[in-house]
């Protein structure tokens, strides 16, 4: 993103708690481009819908500051709601009418709107035209969904968990419109559950975790911040010491649980090669040698799994408080 960019979307400090008291979204910040694809990912229930919504105009943020288009996207609502296109998680459609009933019925209420056919025929639901909402499949649904959130040709696109019920090739489909769109100049923010959509699509992604940014950036610069891994048993008879020096392998950090032995390096290669050769020259075997390099995958479960033991850390400190 370039620092001149029009930040189209634009959060800092961002807060939403429901009523109740849940905290849903604890002062999340980000910015989007003009024309970029910014993809929010998160574990289940980690507030990105609840983001989501709140850049909709669905609701008002309980603190911080949100603006789409340079507007409030809830107190001024008027102004940027026929600018955005909004694909909910689940469209709402009646189900009693047909798909071109409701394209018509949507049409009428959005203006600029492209001609139905068009917004159907980029979906590829012209052959289910006459067919009723409750008969389509669930991936015919999302691609509804999807039709009408492109309706007006807009200029923000909100797309939540966009893909999420497609068969693989509805999924590819909808990743070639959602890049056309971009690539004719739509800023698009999605959700998803899957990383390869983010990999496939995002300029740049965050992922969200107990309702905070744990990661943001470009997928290299996320996956950069998180190292690959070496893991396995060490051989019977064996202990730590008896490794080759680990710094010397580029090992940045190891950890033993019972005889399992966990190493993270930035140099996969040389780490690697380094404990493979040592295996040889002393005969032994490496059970459960697993190597992973680093990955979007590897960067999500590592973020997940320390948000938990921060989690878990913070609990233990405030039951011994009381
Ligand atoms: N209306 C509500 N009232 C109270 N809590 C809510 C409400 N809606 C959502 N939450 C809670 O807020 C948290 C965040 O939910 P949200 O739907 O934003 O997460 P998400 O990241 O979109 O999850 P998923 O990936 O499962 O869709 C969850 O713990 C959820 O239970």
């Amino acid at each position: 993103m370039t620092t001149n960019a029009e930040l189209v979307i634009d959060v800092e400090g961002l807060r939403r708690t429901y009523a109740g008291g849940f905290e849903a979204v604890r002062s999340v910040s980000f910015s989007v481009a003009r024309g970029e694809l910014f993809a929010l990912l998160g574990t289940n229930g980690a507030g990105k819908t609840s983001t989501l919504e709140l850049l909709e105009g669905l609701a008002a943020p309980s603190g911080g500051r949100v603006r789409v288009l340079g507007h409030h996207p809830y107190t001024e609502r008027a102004k940027v709601r026929p600018r955005v296109g909004v694909m909910l998680q689940e469209g709402g459609f009646p189900a009693q009418l047909t798909v071109l009933e409701t394209a018509r019925m949507w049409a009428g209420c959005t203006s600029g709107a492209r001609p139905v056919e068009e917004a159907l025929e980029l979906v590829g639901l012209t052959k289910r035209l006459s067919v009723r909402v409750k008969q389509l499949s669930g991936g015919e649904r999302r691609r509804l969904d999807l039709a009408m959130a492109v309706l007006g040709r807009p200029e923000v696109l909100f797309l939540d968990e966009p893909t999420t019920g497609l068969d693989a090739e509805g999924r590819r489909d909808t990743w070639e419109l959602v890049r056309e769109l971009r690539d004719q100049g739509t800023t698009v923010l999605l959700t998803t559950h899957y990383l390869e959509e983010a990999e496939e699509l995002a300029d740049r992604l965050a992922i969200m975790h107990e309702g905070r940014i744990a990661a943001e950036g470009r997928v290299d610069e996320v996956v950069a911040a998180h190292p690959s891994r070496i893991s396995f048993e060490l051989p019977e008879g064996y202990h730590m010491g008896d490794l080759p020096p680990l710094g010397q392998l580029g090992v940045t950090e190891h950890q033993l649980t019972g005889r399992t032995l966990q190493l993270s390096t930035s140099e996969l290669q040389r780490a690697a090669t380094g404990l493979l050769v040592w295996a040889e020259a002393a005969g032994v075997r490496l059970h459960g040698l697993d190597v992973r390099s680093a990955s979007l995958e590897e960067a999500f479960l590592h973020i997940a799994r320390d948000a938990r033991t921060t989690t878990d850390t913070t609990k233990r400190e405030e039951v011994a408080a009381r």
